[in-house]
């Protein structure tokens, strides 16, 4: 094999780079530079070495498509219908998580063997981090299509594969994942893969409109062209708006065709439908017959004649009269996001929460919810902005853990023109700004890095903002709501959280029961399926409703939802036998009620060997929380290794909160 020589300096790995790129005959493009150059400086990797693609074992990979499942069939249709149309000429098609993880691959039959040695299967890791420069991981790295061609590939194990990916965003704006197609052996030229990235990337935009559609599901959701064009499927404007005729959500062809159009200060979220489309919500939907008919209009922005098509969430939209359909909007949108009656239920401590909350409400009070991942940290938010004199105004969501450490402050701040290379042109608005006269959520405020915490100090104190680049600062009229689901004492006390953030966020704080806690679990499993199914009422048979009370619950209201929607897919009759429920919840055999049988008084009595069947789940579980999910103290208490408590965690079906849906 033959030896890398030390890289010391930037000069030597561009030394390098240039060499293997001479020595492979290929002439990179700035991507695939700076590819190979996160592959050697970042990961470490180094391509004269083998390198295999790693492939997650078949327990794993089931655990990762059940957590995938909504993402898998909304995104199954697209890579059915690319494979459909591109495997006659030997092309794969792949479609991953946002982490590089193969979740579904389509491969041309004849060349299964093939493909399958090449790492083109699912269950395949294609990080960049695991094999440096290649299709899906350079595409997950610099959020764009590219096309990665044969000895591109930063490892020679992929150099007969070249790949043609687009990146997947969700309907927030969320990198999701990608799809790529990929074929072994051929010709040399990347130029006969331009036409094959154009196809992928109209799947992908496919993929996301349907992510998209679905994701508005209960909104109005309109689509928009100018009259007379060509259909382009890329091209395709989708908006969202709600019963206000508010635009809430927008995807990536509106961003790109209304965002410059519109007025200094006014954005895409939260402007007037009629402002966009020449017509209001009301108009439209007795125009369209509730949705049946495309509706022509002129655009004030767009300057031409387009057309509107309606997709209204309800039939019942058809037959109805125009001043009642604003009452029925209205319903469905509340729907979506509950209030905070709805959210309370009958459950006692959560309605003394709400009345506490509507007293403090309108008083400048920020509020700081906690609870373990579903609870329902942000749909409380969303239900208190609705409730306060703000609800006019915009909601505007940032979760601090979601994006980049590096990102949260030009999130939040914004930037102002000519801040940065390669920003947006126009500068951004932060989320602060956006703000205004609103509600700013920001979630897992846990993960602030603490800088930004000092920054985020001095703005609520001084209620005034600098975008970076800005030389005046803006004003800004926000209430305040942080959530999260660590516990923010235990950070101030490592230093890793600012004790004035904690009391400046902390107004009043809200701590949300986990489900397993609720006291009204049979009135939400009601209010639920009625939310699922309005038209029928759902019955929930003994052996299913004792299932769904003794479950541990670890993903909480969302975890049951989702459960909720299985068991009524599979139901028949209107009914919801224990048989009807997904397999992790009937066979979780971690009887929650049945405290008491274990016995923490002697030292002895820590070492899970001493539990057998259900109690060493139960004993596992309570040690996990007892620590906060930190493994290295729960192997510790327990005596076993880091390794097999995550072994017997996957045994016994416990998910560490944040790491499920
Ligand atoms: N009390 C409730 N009644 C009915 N539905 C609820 C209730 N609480 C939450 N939900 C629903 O449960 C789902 C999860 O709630 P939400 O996203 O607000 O949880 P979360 O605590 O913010 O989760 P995470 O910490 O993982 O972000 C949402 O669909 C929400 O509408």
């Amino acid at each position: 094999m033959r030896q890398t020589p030390q890289l010391k300096s930037s000069n030597d790995v561009i030394a390098f780079m240039t060499g293997n790129f001479k020595e492979r005959d290929v002439n990179p493009n700035e991507t695939i530079l700076n590819s190979w150059q996160r592959s050697i400086l970042k990961y470490g990797l180094d391509p004269h070495k083998k390198r295999e693609v790693e492939i997650l074992t078949s327990s794993e990979m089931q655990q990762q498509l059940q957590r995938q499942e909504d993402f898998l069939s909304i995104a199954r249709h697209g890579v059915t219908g690319l494979a459909k149309r591109i495997s006659n000429a030997g092309f794969s098609v792949i479609l991953t998580d946002e982490t590089g993880l193969t979740l579904d691959a389509k491969i041309p039959n004849s060349m299964r063997d093939k493909c399958q040695r090449s790492g083109l299967r699912i269950g395949a890791g294609w990080s960049e981090k695991q094999v440096g420069t290649n299709g899906i991981g350079t595409c997950l790295a610099e959020k764009e299509s590219i096309i990665v061609h044969q000895h591109e590939h930063f490892f020679a194990e992929q150099s007969q594969l070249s790949c043609s990916v687009t990146p997947i965003f969700d309907p927030m704006g969320e990198l999701r994942g990608c799809l790529n197609a990929s074929c072994l052996g051929a010709s040399k030229k990347k130029e006969n893969q331009f036409l094959t990235l154009q196809m992928v990337m109209m799947y992908g935009r496919m993929i996301e409109n349907s992510y998209f559609r679905q994701a508005y599901r209960h909104q109005v959701t309109m689509s928009i062209r100018p009259t007379e064009s060509f259909a382009d499927l890329i091209q395709e404007q989708l908006l969202a708006v709600n019963e206000r005729g508010i635009v809430v959500g927008a995807n990536r062809s509106a961003f790109a065709e209304y965002d410059s159009l519109l007025s200094p200060g006014q954005q895409l979220p939260g402007s007037q439908i009629e402002d966009i489309v020449g017509q209001s919500i009301d108009e439209l939907l007795t125009k369209s017959k509730g949705g049946g008919v495309v509706v022509r209009s002129f655009s004030p922005k767009m300057l031409e004649e387009i057309e509107i098509g309606l997709r209204v969430p309800s039939s019942k939209l058809n037959t109805i009269q125009p001043d009642s359909r604003r009452k029925l909007a209205e319903s469905l949108a509340m729907k979506a996001h509950p209030t905070l009656q709805q959210l309370a239920g009958e459950d006692p401590v959560a309605q003394l929460q709400i009345k506490q909350i509507l007293r403090v409400l309108n008083k400048d009070i920020p509020f700081l919810i906690t609870g373990e991942t579903g609870t329902g940290k942000e749909a409380f938010a969303r239900a208190i902005h609705r409730a306060s004199d703000r609800s006019d105004g915009p909601f505007i969501a940032l979760n601090c853990a979601a994006i980049p450490e590096s990102l949260i402050e030009s999130e939040l701040f914004g930037y102002r023109s000519g801040t940065f290379t390669g920003a947006n042109k126009n500068g951004m608005k932060g989320k602060l700004e956006l703000a205004n006269g609103g509600t700013i959520f920001l979630d897992e405020i846990g993960d602030m890095p603490i800088q930004l915490q000092t920054r985020l100090l001095r703005v609520l104190a001084e209620r005034e903002t600098i975008p970076l680049g800005a030389s005046e600062p803006t004003h800004i009229d926000i209430q305040v709501i942080s959530a999260t689901h660590q516990n923010l004492q235990e950070l101030i006390s490592q230093k890793l959280f600012r004790e004035d953030f904690y009391y400046r966020l902390n107004g009043m704080s809200i701590e949300l029961p986990n489900l397993r806690d609720r006291a009204d679990k049979d009135v939400l499993i009601k209010y639920l399926l009625k939310n699922l199914n309005p038209e029928q009422e759902i019955r929930v048979l003994e052996p299913a409703s004792k299932i769904l009370h003794s479950y541990h619950w670890p993903g909480n209201i969302r975890q049951l939802i989702s459960a909720l929607k299985f068991a009524e897919a599979l139901s028949e009759d209107n009914t919801i036998e224990a048989e009807c429920l997904p397999k992790d919840i009937r066979c979780s055999s971690i009887p929650i009620q049945n405290k008491g049988f274990i016995d923490d008084s002697t030292d002895q009595s820590k070492t899970l060997s001493n539990y057998v069947g259900n109690q060493e789940g139960q004993r596992l579980l309570e040690t996990l929380k007892k620590y906060r999910w930190n493994i290295t103290q729960v192997s510790e208490e327990l005596n076993i290794c880091r390794s097999t408590v995550y072994r017997k965690m996957r045994k016994y079906n416990i998910i560490q909160p944040n790491e499920i849906y």
